[in-house]
């Protein structure tokens, strides 16, 4: 075997502590191949089922298995709504994770919404908060109600954070409700065109119905769990279906109020890396306070004949993707005064 295909023997000072399975955009749907918006690129909508069963497949026979699978939204398609087929599909590609051996967490996107709504969607397996970690004696780091988000510690000094990208959204809530109102505002503040999906003429292009951002109430909340792992010296790896660093990221895919998000970030020493979904074609930065961000191919825009997956080894000084198909890997070193001394 050589060295790209088994990271444990790039680190011949350390042993890997744990890993974890990262996978984006499913957008399941039972139809023909399709294209994007813009025609530009070819969308696989079966055989997106056919790469996850191939991907837990690989999990599943891993020597030393996952601790557990990052699924970072979007897992069925849009076009399910329009065929009525959501439940049925959303059905099937569940019923391909319960043959999983390991937990799966799973981050909400644009898809989601397109199909049910946010109630719907807290009431559905895709609700994955029942995995949450709860920190005694610190009530500031539990999350609220109103967004879809939590913190687990898959391994000691390993805090996990899932974040809801759409918890400031027009998509999932009722069009008669405040925060409906609210949300539409801002968004036609910063969009003036008739066609809300179209960034066209946007100076700030992320101002599209297809993205969403995160309310003040939920990065008070991340706040005070990277504070609490700062203080605790834990390692943490946060997860959403939109990427933030713009330089890792299509400027149109990004979180509404992305800079927002890396303020309270960059005010951490904590973080060691974002994953995110979203944009299908994959990108990759670490911005200037260190953090690696990192935006995972699609498996909806993944050719049968390739993968679109990758596992994450853990070691005490660094993270290392191991991608498969058009997921390359990477090496995410800790920002270097704080690695880890277990
Ligand atoms: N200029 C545009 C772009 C899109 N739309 C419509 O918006 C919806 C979402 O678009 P879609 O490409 O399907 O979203 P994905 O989450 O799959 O992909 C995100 C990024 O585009 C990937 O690069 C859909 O209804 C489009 O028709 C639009 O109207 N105008």
């Amino acid at each position: 075997m050589d060295e790209k295909s088994n990271p444990g023997t790039l680190s011949e000072s350390s042993e890997c502590l744990f890993s974890f399975g990262v996978i984006a955009d499913i957008q399941y749907a039972d139809l023909d191949d399709g294209y994007n918006f813009q025609g530009s690129r070819r969308r696989y909508y079966r055989q997106s089922l056919l790469h996850l069963q191939d991907a837990i497949e690989e999990w599943n026979k891993e020597s030393s298995r996952p601790c557990c699978v990052l699924q970072l939204g979007d897992v069925i398609d849009g076009y399910n709504a329009q065929y009525k087929a959501s439940e049925k599909a959303l059905e099937l590609v569940l019923n391909t994770f319960e043959t999983l051996k390991v937990p799966v967490h799973h981050t909400w996107g644009n898809h989601e919404f397109y199909n049910f709504s946010r109630d719907y969607l807290t009431c559905s397996k895709l609700n994955t908060k029942s995995l949450e970690d709860r920190i005694v004696h610190h009530p500031e780091t539990v999350p609220s109600e109103s967004y879809y988000a939590y913190h687990f510690v898959p391994f000691p000094k390993f805090r996990f954070i899932l974040l809801d990208a759409y918890d400031l959204s027009v998509l999932g809530v009722d069009e008669s409700s405040p925060k409906y109102q609210q949300c539409m505002k801002i968004l036609r503040e910063h969009n003036p065109n008739t066609e809300l999906n179209s960034s066209q003429g946007l100076s700030e292009p992320q101002f599209v119905q297809f993205n969403g951002g995160f309310s003040q109430e939920q990065l008070t909340w991340l706040n005070e769990v990277l504070t609490f792992s700062d203080t605790n010296q834990e390692k943490v790896v946060i997860v959403s279906h939109l990427p933030i660093y713009p330089e890792a990221s299509d400027s149109v895919c990004l979180a509404w109020n992305y800079r927002d998000a890396l303020t309270v970030i960059w005010s951490h020493q904590c973080v060691v890396c974002f994953f995110a979904g979203h944009t299908h074609d994959g990108g990759y930065a670490q911005d200037p306070f260190g953090v690696h961000h990192i935006n995972l191919e699609g498996i909806i825009e993944t050719a049968p004949n390739s993968q679109a997956f990758g596992t994450v080894y853990v070691y005490p000084d660094k993270m290392m993707l191991k991608g498969r198909g058009r997921v390359p890997d990477r090496v995410m070193n800790y920002k270097k005064e704080k690695a880890l001394h277990l």
